[in-house]
């Protein structure tokens, strides 16, 4: 399996010094190569279930496990390796670096793993996403479209064993809607790697085979 969550648990503390629980999810698994729709309201917790499965965001309690590794006991620093080397990210607004090329971009995304970047393969995944024409354009001189597609090229920078995707078309138009999807979907089946996708697009979902709606299996309840 490609990722398992078992009992885990993560709370906010509010700027009052209460504590606010947003997850309480008893056994969430995703198998190799399986590509997952999360859907939930607004506020129910999806961001922050992509950041603990991530280790961006610690979990107070509970295991999760991607690729037979578990990572919620593990140290910040072998953590952040390992995500490095084993999860791809594309977010919603593509978190391009400004000041850096769409090669450069790349090429920083394999900077944090411990292999060498190659130039070769970064601009062979800026061809593979179509941008051959735009390697050493600046995010500002690319379209939005454009953007996403090197955010999906330095996703899959490291070769990824899972890939989150936080709504990763809702910037986008319609045709680019269908393009990066297509894009994450046909590499994704390539290299034989899971995919947990959220969105609030029922357009999008309807694409997949299993949609998951995050109130469903998390014990907390929805507070939108
Ligand atoms: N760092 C934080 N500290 C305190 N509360 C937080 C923090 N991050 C998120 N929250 C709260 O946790 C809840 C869940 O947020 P989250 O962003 O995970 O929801 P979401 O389902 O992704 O929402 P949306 O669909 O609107 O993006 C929200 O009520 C939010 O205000």
């Amino acid at each position: 399996m490609s990722l398992l969550l078992e009992n885990v648990k993560k709370s906010y503390r509010e700027p009052d010094g209460s504590t606010l629980p947003i997850l309480d999810i008893e056994r969430f698994e995703i198998k190799d190569r399986e590509q997952v729709v999360l859907i939930g309201e607004s506020g129910s917790g999806k961001s922050t279930l992509l950041n603990v499965i991530s280790g961006i965001t610690s979990v107070d309690s509970g295991k999760i496990t991607i690729a037979g590794t578990e990572i919620a006991s593990m140290a910040e620093v072998v953590r952040d390796q390992f995500r490095a080397e084993r999860i791809g990210f594309v977010f919603q607004t593509f978190n391009l670096l400004p000041a850096f090329s769409a090669l450069e971009n790349v090429l920083l995304g394999m900077s944090f793993s411990r292999k060498k970047p190659s130039r070769d393969r970064a601009k062979e995944l800026l061809v593979l996403v179509g941008l051959e024409h735009r390697l050493h354009h600046h995010p500002k001189q690319m379209s939005v479209g454009e953007q996403q597609r090197v955010a999906v090229a330095r996703a899959l920078a490291n070769q990824p064993r899972l890939l989150l995707a936080d709504e990763p078309t809702a910037n986008v138009d319609i045709a680019n809607q269908e393009t990066i999807l297509e894009l994450l979907r046909d590499a994704c089946n390539q290299n034989q790697i899971a995919m947990l996708l959220v969105t609030h697009s029922q357009e999008v979902a309807k694409q997949f085979e299993r949609v998951e709606t995050l109130t469903e299996f998390n014990k907390v309840h929805a507070r939108a």
